[in-house]
């Protein structure tokens, strides 16, 4: 070893026991912490609730006077305000002792040291999921990774740097940029890097097996990850991003990020996540509260659907949709259908139905009858002529309410009337013990004290009456005497539109035929709701201050508008990848595509692939649908492999091959990935009697790891060890509209790819060149 060498070794073991040290350090400060709070909190939780169990003893009631009651008010507020205090107090340390133990297995991953250019002296900042102070609470040992200062980390190697804090830019140099792999409170590695975090962490990270849960990245976000993460000035943030490249990782760093950033205006409540499937949901479910924030509500758009649309309709999944796409194509309908998805997937039939709701104001909408006891008490006719003959310059969903009010007056007008009438007494016969003691009470309450039989009846008769009549009032208030179904469906029926597309009167057969049988194609919610929100007012969720969409690519450009139409005042981060856009009205109108949205927005691309090995990344993307640039990290693997059988092979045999050849290579997750639900249960049958496997449908809402079998387009979003494509033949993949899907289910996986083909090989693999996998 030459001189040179030995001095380097030196300093590299001398900083190593340095860092050592203060990892060492750093615990002992967290162990302290941990048990003065745990001292304080016991003694709290104690008198909370001896606070509670005492609490009337503290409180003065005396109701004598009214100055009394004033001053026993006085009292009990004093007191529920003192608990309330306690409590809060509580709740802060509880946060505060979670924190301690997140910090206590691994309490930091990055130091920068920096010096800012006024400044002589050199900061070391170390970084972590979480600030921590020193015990006289005056510096910093950590620094929250979302803290102004951190942000250096991510966006700058050595050299000059700046970051921004509420005030100011601060501008200095950075000497030194560290990484550590601290594990149980011990210093396992460290590693000083340049401008990208290293790859050794990266590497490591992404070398291990699936998770079935996501983990969070703070340690090694990219910088053009924190672009995403960090950007506070977009109302509309629209991130195209490539397979694997970090989308959804990025999203939920970014809620964590704005959580912290604006703690004192936003709470979990405030932001919304649309999730492309239930699996999804409970997929990501452990970040947040990893990085020590509450989990967000999180929805899909077809569970936001239901929720408002009534409960009578049936509502198609997208996936029952994608299944009709993928494997009716014999159907007598299917191109009508296709038709059909097109259309009303698009911005053309939005502005008709504008035109159809402008129409509207004159004539044309639907009520029903408000029956009562198998009699009209009052008929559609009426309503409609009243609808009609309120101004036509009010809105129509003020006009809906207008009508609720005389509905409401008309219906007391009708209580009057029934209320003398025979059946009243009978049902009066029916009714509870209590009722009647109720009513002999209430009789006295209204008239005093004579126990007169008279009044006893007329309260029972007023009785009956309020409670048969209550039903109605709920419905007339619910403006339920609308006949929006009707009133949609006559869209198709009768109306003439000026402008219509050339299968205009197909497409009217077509939906008249599905809304007869309280049907609504996947196609068709949407421009339900938004008609249902036009005629009788939004139900507009102004609680949300951000909405995030996940899979962005597969929202129509008519749901797309829809979403903002229905939350005007939300900041949306939009996150997906074009190229994999697998349904079929991914239009040109698509919110993705640059041309596609008028609206004022910002527009960010990641192009590097984290999740695939090299390999798995260089054979996909060459038939990638779009043209956007792909570049693999550089993590190496084998080559995808192509296994070409005979057509009359036995599938069970050679899957069961891969399948164990899978596990001996340490593979834990291993997904059979099929193009449809059908080719799925299929598969599923081949294998149950031979493999412990799960089979994973729309409804699936957690998964094991282990071996597991799912249509692709359910596996969106989720990424396993190995990923088996049990029929990638030209049969199975025939046609162009296949490439999206082909992409998808080759890059869910992370380690190994292999495609299963009897017969000719789909043309996706065939367009691949041949150096970039083998054939078996
Ligand atoms: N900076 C990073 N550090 C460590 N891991 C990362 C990083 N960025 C992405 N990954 C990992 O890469 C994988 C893919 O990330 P993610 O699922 O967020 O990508 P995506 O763009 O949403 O993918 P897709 O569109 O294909 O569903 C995950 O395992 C994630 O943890």
């Amino acid at each position: 070893m030459n001189q040179k060498s030995e001095n380097q070794t030196e300093s590299l073991t001398k900083d190593r026991l340095e860092e050592e040290h203060r990892v060492k350090y750093v615990h002992s400060v967290i162990d302290e912490k941990q048990k003065t709070i745990k001292t304080k909190t016991s003694g709290l939780k104690e008198s909370i609730v001896d606070l509670r169990k005492d609490f009337w003893d503290d409180v003065t009631v005396n109701l004598d006077e009214p100055d009394d009651v004033i001053e026993t008010q006085a009292s009990l507020k004093q007191q529920a305000e003192f608990l309330a205090e306690r409590e809060r107090s509580h709740g802060k340390m509880d946060q505060e002792r979670k924190t301690l133990e997140r910090l206590k297995s691994s309490p930091y991953f990055g130091r920068i040291d920096f010096q800012e250019t006024s400044e002589d002296e050199v900061d070391k900042i170390y970084i972590g999921v979480s600030s921590l102070m020193d015990k006289d609470q005056e510096n910093f040992l950590i620094y929250d990774w979302r803290a102004p200062i951190s942000s250096m980390y991510y966006d700058y190697g050595p050299g000059p740097a700046q970051y921004k804090t509420t005030e100011e830019t601060i501008t200095g140099e950075i000497s030194l940029k560290r990484q550590f792999i601290i594990r149980q409170g011990k210093l396992k590695g460290m590693f000083d890097t340049g401008v990208t975090i290293g790859d050794e962490l990266l590497q490591q990270a992404l070398g291990n097996n699936a998770s079935t849960t996501m983990q969070s990245i703070v340690a090694t976000i990219q910088k053009e990850q924190n672009k995403i993460i960090r950007n506070e000035k977009s109302n509309l943030l629209i991130v195209q991003g490539v397979a694997g490249s970090g989308k959804t990782s990025a999203a939920l760093q970014r809620i964590a990020y704005l959580m912290y950033r604006f703690r004192e205006e936003l709470n979990a409540n405030n932001l919304h996540l649309f999730s492309p499937n239930p699996l999804f949901s409970n997929y990501i479910a452990n970040v947040l509260p990893e990085l020590g924030e509450a989990n967000i509500n999180q929805s899909t758009f077809l569970e936001f659907l239901r929720k408002r649309i009534e409960k009578y309709m049936e509502i198609e999944s997208p996936f029952e949709q994608m299944e009709f796409t993928l494997t009716e194509k014999n159907a007598d309908d299917y191109s009508i259908r296709l038709r059909n998805m097109d259309y009303k997937s698009s911005l053309r039939f939005k502005t008709m139905l504008d035109d159809f709701i402008s129409d509207l104001k004159n004539d044309g909408i639907r009520f029903k009858n408000i029956k009562f006891r198998d009699q009209i008490l009052i008929s559609k006719e009426e309503i409609y002529d009243y609808f009609y003959s309120i101004d036509v310059n009010i809105d129509l969903p003020n006009k809906m309410e207008l009508v609720a009010k005389w509905l409401l007056t008309e219906i007391r007008r009708h209580q009057k009337k029934e209320i003398y009438k025979d059946w009243v007494m009978e049902e009066a016969e029916l009714l509870e013990k209590e009722d009647y003691q109720d009513a002999f009470f209430k009789s006295q309450d209204m008239y005093g004290d004579e126990d007169d039989p008279m009044l006893e009846e007329a309260y029972l008769r007023k009785e009956v009456i309020k409670r048969a009549f209550a039903p109605i009032k709920k419905r007339i208030k619910h403006l339920k005497f609308v006949n929006i179904l009707g009133t949609y469906r006559s869209l198709f029926e009768i109306w003439t539109p000026k402008n219509k597309p050339s299968d205009w009167e197909d497409i009217c057969q077509f939906t008249v035929y599905q809304l007869a049988h309280r049907y609504l194609t996947w196609e068709d919610a949407t421009p339900y709701l938004y008609f249902k929100g036009r005629l009788l007012g939004d139900d507009a969720d102004r609680s949300i201050r951000h909405l995030f969409i996940d899979e962005a690519q597969d929202y129509s450009a008519f749901q797309f508008a829809f979403i903002r139409h229905i939350f005007p005042y939300t900041r949306m981060t939009l996150l997906g990848d074009i190229n994999q856009g697998i349904y079929a009205y991914t239009t040109s109108e698509n919110p993705l595509i640059p041309e596609a949205i008028p609206v004022n927005h910002e527009r960010l691309t990641l192009t590097k692939s984290y999740r695939s090995t090299k390999p798995i990344v260089e054979f996909s993307r060459q038939f990638a649908p779009g043209q956007a640039t792909i570049e693999a990290f550089e993590r190496e693997g084998e080559k995808p492999k192509l296994i070409k059988t005979k057509e009359d092979a036995d599938l069970t045999a050679i899957l069961t091959t891969e399948i164990n050849k899978q596990k001996n290579n340490g593979h834990e997750t291993i997904a059979i990935i099929c193009k449809t639900l059908a080719e799925s249960n299929r598969m599923y049958h081949l294998l149950q009697d031979k493999h412990t496997i799960y089979q994973i449908n729309e409804e699936t809402y957690a998964f094991e790891k282990g071996l597991l079998v799912l249509p692709v387009y359910l596996a969106k979003g989720i990424e396993f060890d190995a990923v088996i494509l049990p029929e990638a033949s030209k049969q199975q993949y025939s046609d162009e509209s296949d490439r999206a899907l082909f992409y998808t289910a080759c890059t869910r996986a992370m380690h190994d790819l292999t495609m299963i083909s009897a017969g000719e090989p789909c043309m996706f693999i065939n367009e691949a060149s041949k150096e970039t996998y083998e054939i078996n």
